[in-house]
């Protein structure tokens, strides 16, 4: 008789925190169905964006805003993704990238600070880390997910208005370490390129 209960009691708040963690992100795949032709060609690219960004943006220059690196603990649902413990120091950095002086995405990298050892990361500063990590014969993609929420860490550090069309992210490998990169389209880059709304 007691068995079902017990069961029952240990299924609900399983359940609640798979629904808490998982429902932002979709396997890139599974969004595809409310995402236009345009924005899929961006948030389903598996090479370098810096690169899209720079191609994209023509005669309007590229540039790199660094709005924050520190270490920290990841959000609980980084680490999940980096299969990390959520209480582990990650090296976090949050960029702006921008076109022509306007923020088209912004993005946030999280990596365990412990696999971080002489990557030289630390003084990357305003330099791509997509240069950098592309630069990397070794380096290997996870498969992408992808959002319509909003990034948070924008509203909490910076005075930037953040309006974020999709947001997609994965996780790099390259000779130990694992790297999550979170990127946001926004809408400013929708309007400068005459891309739909979703
Ligand atoms: C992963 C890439 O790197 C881009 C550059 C970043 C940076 O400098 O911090 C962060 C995320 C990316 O948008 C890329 O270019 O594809």
């Amino acid at each position: 008789m007691n068995a079902p209960t017990f069961r029952q009691a240990s299924l609900v708040p399983h359940q609640l925190v798979t629904h808490r963690l998982f429902t932002h992100w979709l396997p890139v795949a599974a969004a595809r169905p409310g995402m236009s032709a345009p924005w899929w060609q961006w948030v389903a690219s598996k090479d370098s964006l810096t690169t899209r960004l720079t191609v994209a943006g023509d005669t309007k220059a590229f540039r790199v805003q660094l709005l924050r690196q520190t270490v920290g603990f990841p959000l609980r649902d980084e680490a999940l993704a980096l299969g990390i413990a959520p209480r582990r120091y990650a090296w976090l950095r949050e960029v702006a990238l921008c076109v022509g002086n306007k923020p088209w995405v912004v993005a946030r990298s999280v990596a365990p600070l412990s696999q971080l050892q002489g990557k030289g990361l630390e003084g990357l500063g305003e330099r791509s880390l997509g240069s950098w990590l592309f630069r990397q014969p070794d380096l290997v993609r996870g498969p992408l997910y992808a959002t319509r929420h909003q990034p948070r860490f924008v509203v909490e550090q910076s005075a930037l208005l953040a309006d974020s069309v999709w947001g997609r992210r994965s996780v790099f490998q390259h000779s130990g370490l694992s790297l999550l990169v979170q990127e946001y389209f926004l809408s400013s880059m929708a309007d400068d390129l005459d891309l739909p709304s979703r």
